[in-house]
């Protein structure tokens, strides 16, 4: 689960974040919409240890991440806008490399494999260098580091921003399995129609605020639209 607790965030005089409280089980995806410098990025980063709480407190799997952050660290995924890799090394080697550091199972070549397979990296490119790899298939590595590390808390920053409409539904796709898994999925994102097709919770910020809550499984398209439009702009 991914939980905060009257988390608030200061940087100098400014207030980034004004006390969020937030619970995502574990098989949600919960979608954070909010104009630029609303806090989504703010808010993830201080669940990935990022940057230290002012006050309040980031929970991942019932564990304080600023007291414990490398019990923490175990058990997150996460993926950012542009996932980077080594270049040189194959899809392969990258995900070998990242899961080795991550710690955890020892896992063989075969089970690396089957990462990147449920992950959705084709055979031919699994051993290919990365160099050439697409934003996409960068993605579907990090999701493999994901799955190699049995990772109980996902979080992402704009993930589907510059894919290609095929590319963004397969990701929605491979978020959707990963949370059938039981895995807490936290995005921040400003695909509306992404965060409508894929999220269990939608959240809209504003000014450091979450300032609604909607489940897009009972609202049209357009009410959504609306709404987050109006959410935003502070106009109610
Ligand atoms: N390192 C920093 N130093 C000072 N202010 C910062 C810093 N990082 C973010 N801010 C400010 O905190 C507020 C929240 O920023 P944040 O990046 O969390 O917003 P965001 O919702 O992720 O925006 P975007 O959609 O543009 O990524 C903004 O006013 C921003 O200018």
């Amino acid at each position: 689960m991914i939980e905060a607790i009257d988390l608030k965030k200061f940087y100098g005089q400014h207030i980034a974040l004004r006390g969020l409280n937030l619970a995502v089980q574990p098989g949600e995806i919960f979608c954070l919409l909010g104009a630029n410098g609303a806090g989504k990025t703010t808010t993830i980063s201080l669940f990935l240890g990022f940057i230290a709480p002012s006050s309040g407190r980031a929970l991942v799997n019932g564990v304080d991440v600023a007291a414990s952050p490398d019990e923490a660290k175990r058990s997150v995924a996460y993926i950012p806008e542009t996932v980077t890799l080594y270049p040189t090394l194959s899809g392969f080697e990258n995900l070998e490399y990242f899961a080795t550091l991550a710690g955890g199972a020892e896992l063989t070549k075969a089970d690396l494999k089957a990462c990147l397979e449920r992950a959705g990296l084709r055979e031919d490119a699994i051993h290919r260098p990365a160099k050439g790899y697409s934003k996409g298939m960068r993605q579907k590595v990090a999701i493999a580091v994901a799955i190699a590390k049995n990772a109980k808390a996902l979080f992402l920053d704009e993930p589907t921003s510059g894919l290609d409409p095929q590319a963004s539904n397969e990701f929605s796709r491979l978020l959707e399995q990963l949370s059938s898994d039981g895995v807490a999925v936290l995005m921040a994102t400003h695909d509306l129609f992404r965060a409508k097709e894929s999220g269990t919770r939608i959240g809209i910020m504003r000014s450091g605020e979450l300032v609604d809550t909607l489940i897009p499984s009972a609202i049209g398209h357009a009410e959504l639209e609306e709404r987050a439009l109006r959410q935003m702009r502070g106009a109610d």
